[in-house]
């Protein structure tokens, strides 16, 4: 599949991991010497704590389920804590969700919602992407 790309490259935000325990899924990434990326974070709405590390240009997000209705609860039920998804930086969310859906893209909602840090998310289904839950993600712009 090959999609004419009008904006730009879409770099790798994040990985994200599912666990069950925010700090011990932390202690690798600590001792591996990855810095934390600022503080923790509770989004009720994703139904998850987060905390992230990063690594260059991109992050390591650990994901721990704070609600029964978390996906992140029924994939560590299913499969257990490890890889969840990856995420890939976009300047202009909607203009790249009306490019993929007119390619045919299967999303999980179309409909952007909040993510960590003041972030804008939609998630492709995993489906759609040969296994692989990946996000879109765009930061907000900081004018003066
Ligand atoms: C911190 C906030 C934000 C950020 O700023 O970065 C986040 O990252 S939030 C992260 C948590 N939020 C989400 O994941 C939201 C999007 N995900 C979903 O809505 C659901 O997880 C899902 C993808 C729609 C799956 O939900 P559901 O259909 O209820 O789950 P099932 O367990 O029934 O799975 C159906 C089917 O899909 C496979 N699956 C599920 N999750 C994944 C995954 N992460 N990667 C790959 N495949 C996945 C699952 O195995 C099932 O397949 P079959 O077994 O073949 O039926
Ligand atoms: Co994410």
């Amino acid at each position: 599949m090959s999609l004419p790309h009008p904006l730009k490259d879409l770099p790798l935000d994040h990985i994200g991991v599912a666990t069950p325990d925010l700090d011990a899924a932390s202690a690798p990434f600590e001792l591996l010497g990855l810095p934390r990326d600022g503080d923790d974070e509770e989004l009720s709405h994703q139904g998850v704590r987060v905390r992230a590390f990063r690594s260059g240009e991109s992050l390591v997000e650990l994901l721990e389920p704070t609600t029964p209705e978390s996906p992140i609860r029924s994939f560590l039920e299913r499969r257990g804590p490890g890889l969840h998804h990856l995420a890939l930086r976009v300047t202009r969310l909607e203009a790249e969700v009306a490019r993929l859906k007119a390619a045919g893209a299967r999303f999980v909602s179309d409909a952007p919602r909040g993510g960590r840090h003041g972030t804008r998310v939609v998630f492709l289904h995993p489906k759609w992407a040969g296994g692989v839950l990946v996000e879109l993600v765009e930061h907000p712009t900081h004018t003066p």
